[in-house]
């Protein structure tokens, strides 16, 4: 049992197993830790109050249930921007300043590294801008990096969207080797940063849940969690 407090988050791909991994890693870590742990899913935090949980459902129908076809294009990535960054300050806020406060550790689905990744293929200056809307969010230690070849992640979804397939960076089409070549390229730039900022690496190819979830707890152990 340890008594340290921490932030960790997931990150990969999309597809990767990232919500899979979560949701097997929760009652793992309850029964190592002695402070109470929260489980924040990036989509659906827990509840709040209803002033605040009415506002972040508009923002996040939005983000994420915006109709199929959308053109979401047609409002540019300065806008996206902005709202992303919107969402995250308000889950921060919401959810995890307040559970630290409390003494509490913080578990989170996923955090925000994926759009910084989307927007390193855009201008620099979007890039730039997006790292100071994030610049005062909590940062998680360790990140938890959820590696797939973007080959296995496509062979387990049944479509692949919009901006799943780099409809917002200007690429045509949505079909399976759209969805891995848009994949391949955020993946690099995903490994960069996981190099540049120590992150934790797991490589999850042709490896079952339960496996990548135990072998997440061992890496944690590593982190005197
Ligand atoms: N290691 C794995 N082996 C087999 N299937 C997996 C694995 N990880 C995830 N999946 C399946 O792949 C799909 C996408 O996983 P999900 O956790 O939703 O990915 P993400 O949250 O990273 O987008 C789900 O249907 C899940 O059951
Ligand atoms: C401009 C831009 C916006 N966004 C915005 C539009 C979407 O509403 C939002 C969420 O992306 P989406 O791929 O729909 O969902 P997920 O977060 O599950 O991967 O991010 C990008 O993802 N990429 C971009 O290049």
């Amino acid at each position: 049992m340890t008594d340290k407090q921490f932030f960790v988050a997931f990150e990969g791909l999309d597809g990767a197993g990232k919500s899979t991994v979560f949701e097997a890693l929760g009652p793992l870590l309850k029964n190592r830790i002695k402070n109470k742990l929260v489980l924040v899913d990036k989509k659906y935090p827990p509840a709040f109050s209803s002033y605040t949980d009415n506002h972040i459902a508009t923002i996040r129908s939005i983000l994420w249930e915006y109709p199929k076809g959308a053109p979401m294009d047609e409002l540019g990535d300065m806008h996206w921007l902005y709202l992303l960054a919107a969402w995250f300050h308000v889950i921060d806020n919401t959810q995890i300043k307040p559970a630290l406060v409390e003494g509490h550790s913080v578990i989170m689905e996923s955090w925000c590294y994926k759009y910084l990744v989307r927007y390193r293929l855009k201008a620099d200056y979007m890039y730039e801008a997006m790292l100071t809307a994030f610049y005062s969010l909590t940062r998680p230690s360790p990140v938890i990096y959820i590696d797939v070849d973007p080959k296995i992640a496509a062979e387990r979804k049944t479509s692949y969207g919009f901006s799943e397939s780099g409809g917002m960076d200007g690429l045509k089409g949505s079909s399976k080797s759209d969805f891995i070549a848009y994949q391949n390229t955020l993946r690099e730039i995903y490994l960069d940063l996981a190099a540049q900022n120590g992150w934790m690496i797991i490589k999850a190819d042709h490896k079952s849940i339960d496996f990548i979830a135990h072998e997440v707890m061992e890496s944690l152990s590593d982190f005197g969690i």
